[in-house]
């Protein structure tokens, strides 16, 4: 093997941090030579995390752009919104390579994340050469660029289940309701009393209602699609659960169609996809169908009554909404096959 690349992952204390440290150890050609906390430098990341003994056991650096730019090739930065909009540039400034897994550098306009994210917003040139990882669709656009904003969880979960539909003219665009849940850990490790247990547990509720920083992301993406501007409508809801995220999308056919359409057409889009999987005509995933993998699972119901087309998707938060897209774009990045250390098999019950 030649020599690995060498990876340095800031917020390496957070959910998406500590998942692209267990899904690197499997990565043929990634080392990881900097493990970074902005409040924890100096201690062992195993005193935060005991699941890493004998496996990680390195010193959390320091937010030290120059230490990191000599020990490392590419940075993930799965740091909290606001933060990557200072730190993506010094690093590439370093010349290293950039996977951010924050929202700082999906919206093309500066002006919509601002509106949305409620933070000053990345210089332009930054947000201009930023590319958007949503790996199964603008793949091609990843290779040998230097700079990658890996998409949100829901967006995700959401734009895979509808890129086809819409691209294709399958669906009203302007029809689109998606109705989507997530476990807890899309949260962050962070306290909150949302999550607190006794808040959470037996517990169902929505939130962010048509207000979440997700909508003009999806938004972005189905335009793209579409070809036109795409509004949507967009409800999130917290499960008391650890991962996963299913989307339950509801639209109005452009004209009336079966299961076994809407299943073929999926499947000849996908083609060759290993990430996502389609299900036969009656059949819906469960998250847990996916839990710790990076697949994304299919499946649809049309409605010859209404005319209305469900689609269902589910994805892994963590990984597929998060750690595992930001590694699928890293081989796309280096040109390498995309499931490079990514085969694992969804963890079961
Ligand atoms: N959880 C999920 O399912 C998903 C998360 N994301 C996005 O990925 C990013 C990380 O999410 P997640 O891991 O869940 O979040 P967490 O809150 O679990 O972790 C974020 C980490 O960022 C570090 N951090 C905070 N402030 C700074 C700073 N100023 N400089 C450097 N590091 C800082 C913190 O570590 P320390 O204090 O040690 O520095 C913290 O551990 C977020 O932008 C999130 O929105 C995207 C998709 C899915
Ligand atoms: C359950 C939960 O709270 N999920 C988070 C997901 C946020 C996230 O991942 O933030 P980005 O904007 O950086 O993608 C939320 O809904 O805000």
């Amino acid at each position: 093997m030649s020599n690995p690349l060498r990876a340095a992952i800031v917020g390496s204390t957070g959910y998406g941090g500590v998942e692209l440290i267990r899904l690197l150890q499997h990565h043929p050609q990634v080392e990881i030579t900097s493990v970074i906390s902005s409040s924890s430098a100096g201690t062992p990341i195993t005193e935060g995390f005991p699941h890493l003994h004998s496996i990680m056991t390195d010193n959390l650096d320091a937010v030290d752009i120059p230490l990191i730019q000599s020990k490392a090739d590419v940075v993930f930065l799965a740091t909290p919104s606001g933060v990557s909009v200072k730190l993506a540039p010094q690093f590439l400034d370093a010349g290293l390579k950039v996977i951010d897994l924050s929202g700082d550098y999906r919206l093309k306009s500066g002006e919509a994340y601002k509106t949305w994210y409620k933070h000053d917003p990345a210089e332009e040139r930054y947000l201009q050469q930023a590319v958007y990882g949503l790996a199964e669709i603008y793949g091609t656009q990843v290779k040998g660029q230097p700079f990658i904003s890996n998409p949100g969880c829901y967006p995700t979960a959401t734009l895979l289940a509808l890129w086809p539909a819409v691209e294709r003219g399958w669906i009203d665009p302007a029809s689109i309701i998606i109705d989507a849940k997530s476990g807890v850990s899309g949260a962050g490790r962070g306290q909150s009393l949302t999550v607190h247990y006794s808040e959470i547990n037996e517990n169902f509720r929505a939130y962010k209602v048509n207000k979440h920083q997700h909508i003009p992301e999806i938004e972005q993406v189905l335009s793209d699609a579409a070809g036109k501007p795409v509004n949507v409508t967009f409800t999130t809801h917290l499960v008391p659960m650890t991962r996963g995220i299913m989307t339950t999308i509801y639209g109005v056919q452009s004209e009336a169609r079966t299961d076994q359409d809407w299943v073929r057409a999926y499947e000849e889009y996908y083609a060759g996809k290993k990430f996502v999987r389609i299900r036969p005509a009656g059949q819906w995933p469960a998250t847990k169908e996916v839990t710790g993998s990076n697949y994304c699972d299919i499946g649809f119901a049309a409605d010859a009554r209404t005319g209305r087309i469900t689609i269902i998707s589910v994805i892994d938060n963590v990984v597929k909404g998060a750690a595992g897209q930001a590694i699928q774009n890293l081989n796309l990045m280096m040109g390498w096959d995309e499931a490079l250390g990514l085969h694992m098999a969804p963890v079961y019950p």
